[in-house]
């Protein structure tokens, strides 16, 4: 064992304490002003740091976890020759590495990158692509739930930054955890899988407002605040698949399939140049809802519900017919619904010099045809919002179930 691995689990012996006393955030990285060295007097590791989320359970983790400050979406195809046998030893590669790392242990052959940092909330999760069961010979395992998403009017994808046999996506409360992750991952998938694209993303860092409150997007607005809670008595129904015999499922659903759910990701670009440009009133017209707080146009607060039926003293909607709120709610939609967990994106400036800047929305349902499609089938229809975004690559993946100890990611389809 390095002098470097002997410190890092030293610190991460911290971990418990610091977790169970919560720490006050005051506490994290030193005085601001100069470089912190390993000399200067030492703090117990801070929250952000010690918080660890778990690798096994009935669902993987990155569903219902709390959104992360970092995240890191990855495609990967088969390599030709590359078949079940190969896919099935990969997944049980990618799922040791990614319960180490979780538990903030180092990887086989670790590049050092996240050495003394916690795990960060780190969260890896897995899922396959339509194209992954032709290719390992398992198309009859597949679920017509990874049919082809339909096409859009407003699409303008780029096939080589969409889908792929394999998706990994990656979160962590802080950016040296989630790259060493990323690296990892990418390492451990050797010589059976080669990255087809790579998207990296951010939200607020956890801490950062005087209480915890609903995530921003790019476009300033307070996004998320209708997302089904895990409270709500048909949450799971909603986002993840039930266990063949249930009662409760989802027609249709291979067994493989149980306890887990399907996302749909989606690179949209922002045209925030044109989006600036409208006051605000014209942009509060746009989605439906008060840019400060996200509270509905007819009013009350960000958890009031919108008055669809409002008229103002001209006798126009309040919310208008064509406000994003409204046209995405559930009421509008024959009650579909979607659990939207996205990270923003900055790639720098695009060839016409506006920034290439947006939402990589990623979005967790446990049908797609009751989730996303029917939504975004709306959406594309009438979305005032529309005229200011653009739909770049896409992608639908099957995320199975979470491994049980001493299982792996895929296991139930891969060796049944
Ligand atoms: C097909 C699904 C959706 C896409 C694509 C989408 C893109 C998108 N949305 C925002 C900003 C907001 N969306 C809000 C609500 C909202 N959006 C969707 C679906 C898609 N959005 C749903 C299902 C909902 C909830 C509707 C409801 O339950 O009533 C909001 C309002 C606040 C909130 O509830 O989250 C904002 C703001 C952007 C910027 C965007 C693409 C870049
Ligand atoms: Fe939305």
């Amino acid at each position: 064992m390095s002098d470097n691995e002997i410190s890092r689990r030293r610190l991460l012996g911290t971990v418990g304490a610091a977790g169970a006393t919560g720490l006050a955030l005051g506490a994290v990285g030193g005085a601001a002003g100069h470089a912190v060295t390993a000399a200067d007097p030492a703090t117990a590791l801070a929250t952000v740091g010690s918080t660890g989320e778990s690798f096994h359970g009935e669902h993987q983790s990155g569903i219902t976890s709390p959104m992360q400050s970092h995240g890191h979406l990855v495609a990967f195809d088969l390599v030709a020759g590359a078949g079940r046998r190969e896919a099935a030893a990969l997944m049980r590669r990618w799922s040791a590495t990614a319960a180490r790392l979780m538990a903030g242990e180092p990887a086989d052959d670790d590049t050092g990158v996240a050495l003394d940092a916690g795990p960060s909330s780190l969260t890896i999760t897995f899922g396959f692509g339509r194209t992954f069961f032709d290719r390992t010979g398992l198309a009859a395992q597949r679920p017509v739930q990874l049919d082809p998403l339909p096409a859009f009017s407003g699409d303008r994808l780029d096939p080589r930054r969409s889908e792929g046999d394999l998706w990994v996506q990656i979160g962590a409360n802080d950016a040296l955890v989630a790259f060493h992750a990323l690296r990892a991952v990418q390492k451990a998938a050797g010589a059976a899988a080669r990255t087809r694209w790579q998207m990296t993303g951010f939200n607020r860092s956890p801490g950062v407002t005087a209480q915890p409150m609903t995530s921003r997007n790019l476009m300033g607005q307070i996004d998320g605040t209708r997302n089904p809670k895990p409270s709500d008595h048909d949450f799971d129904r909603r986002v993840f698949v039930p266990a063949a015999g249930s009662g409760s499922g989802s027609p249709g659903q291979p067994a493989w399939m149980a306890g887990g759910s399907y996302a749909v990701v989606r690179r949209i670009r922002m045209l925030l140049d044109d989006w600036e440009k409208l006051n605000l009133r014209d942009q509060e017209l746009v989605i439906g809802r008060r840019k400060s707080d996200g509270a509905p146009l007819t009013g009350g607060g960000e958890t009031t519900e919108l008055d669809l039926d409002r008229t103002g003293p001209d006798g126009s909607l309040v919310v208008p017919a064509n406000a994003h709120a409204r046209i995405s709610a559930p009421e509008q939609n024959a009650g579909a619904a979607m659990l939207r967990r996205p990270f923003s994106y900055h790639d720098g400036m695009a060839a016409d010099g506006t920034p290439d800047a947006g939402l990589l929305f990623v979005c967790w349902q446990a049908d797609p045809l009751r989730g996303f499609v029917p939504v975004q089938r709306k959406l594309d229809r009438g979305d005032a919002l529309s005229t200011f975004i653009r739909h770049e690559a896409s992608g639908l993946f099957a995320v199975p179930g979470g491994a049980e100890k001493g299982e792996y990611v895929g296991e139930r389809l891969l060796e049944p």
